[in-house]
């Protein structure tokens, strides 16, 4: 296992009360696994990210719960440990390329500081920068570039380029392609797929199920701070458990040519003040009387579901 996250809570302070973007989430992922992130836009996929960051800022804050990274909790070091572990350990794509790149310093600079802060010497730094380049397909001359002199897929693989060099063991991408046009999308998808290979693993974060589905090895599905399903990404696909990926699910064109394409009714809860008991309740086609009650997490054969159409048999968490 590299990462075991358990029962996080992430919440920000809002005019109108306490968000809980983050409810209890708890998340295992192998090494070299592909996972990805999907559902709704407001679900907690970034706040999950960037909590695994630790780089929740004011008027957020990580309330309680615990991120394992190979062994140690991450919640647990001080601001100095994680900043070692961010970008060497564990590395991170923005969605925004520009949220990474200093737009008036040239790329090699960046990229050069950004490893001597690691520890590698300048020297080295100059060298990794340049192989780490051309490893994701760009000349190593860009070492000289500055940001707005390339385009936003090769902003991008320089962005991926650098959140790699370092070899970490994780990579987070959020969003890592949605600013980009299709061919570019699957190039830098597979990057990251050439990336999984050598026991790295990877986390990716999308909106676009059949992305998802297409790249990963398991897919999570989270729905207003929780996470709903866990599972192989295949059997989500074809057989999703819990009725929120089967509505995600169908209403994604590209997914099934043979099946109706249904759009997805109503939009997720307010999560200052979610809806007591199950918070999909209201938008269920299958919901029952005891959904007014929060669901138990239960594992059905090697998925995970919150969902009360599984009984409450083998609790998980
Ligand atoms: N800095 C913040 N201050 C207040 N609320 C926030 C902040 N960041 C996120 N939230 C809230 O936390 C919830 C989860 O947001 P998050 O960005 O994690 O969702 P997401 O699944 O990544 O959505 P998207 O697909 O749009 O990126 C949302 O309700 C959002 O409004
Ligand atoms: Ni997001």
């Amino acid at each position: 296992m590299i990462i075991e996250v358990k029962d996080l809570v992430t919440e920000f302070k809002t005019s109108r009360g306490i968000l809980k973007a983050l409810d209890r989430v708890s998340l295992n992922v192998n090494k070299g696994e592909f996972v990805g992130i999907v559902g709704e836009s407001g679900c907690g996929k970034s706040t999950l990210a960037y909590s695994i960051m630790r780089l929740i800022r004011k008027p957020g804050r990580i309330v309680s719960g615990s991120i394992i990274f190979e062994g140690k909790d991450l919640l647990k070091l001080s601001e100095e440990e994680m900043r070692k572990i961010r970008g060497k350990d564990i590395g991170m794509v923005f969605q925004d390329p520009m949220t990474s790149l200093d737009p008036l310093e040239r790329i090699g600079d960046q990229f050069v500081e950004m490893l001597t802060e690691h520890g590698v010497d300048e020297e080295e730094a100059e060298e990794i920068a340049k192989k780490s380049l051309e490893n994701v397909g760009l000349p190593a001359e860009m070492f000289h570039n500055y940001p707005h002199q390339l385009s936003g897929g090769q902003r991008q693989r320089v962005v991926i380029a650098m959140a790699v060099a370092m070899n970490p063991k994780l990579l987070i991408a959020d969003e890592p392609t949605t600013a980009l046009d299709v061919i570019v999308q699957e190039k830098i998808m597979d990057l990251l797929e050439e990336l999984k290979k050598g026991e790295r693993s990877i986390l990716l974060i999308t909106h676009d199920f059949s992305l998802a589905a297409e790249r990963s090895d398991k897919i999570a599905v989270m729905y207003a701070g929780w996470i709903v399903e866990y599972g192989d990404a295949e059997r989500v696909v074809s057989e999703p458990l819990h009725p929120y990926s089967a509505g995600l699910i169908s209403s994604v064109p590209d997914l099934w040519l043979d099946r109706e394409i249904k759009p997805l009714p109503g939009s997720p809860p307010d999560l200052v003040n979610p809806p007591e008991g199950c918070r999909f309740r209201d938008r269920c086609p299958k919901a029952m009387e005891i959904c007014k009650k929060e669901p138990v997490t239960v594992s059905v054969g090697d998925r995970i579901v919150k969902c009360w159409l599984y009984g409450e048999g083998n609790v998980e968490s």
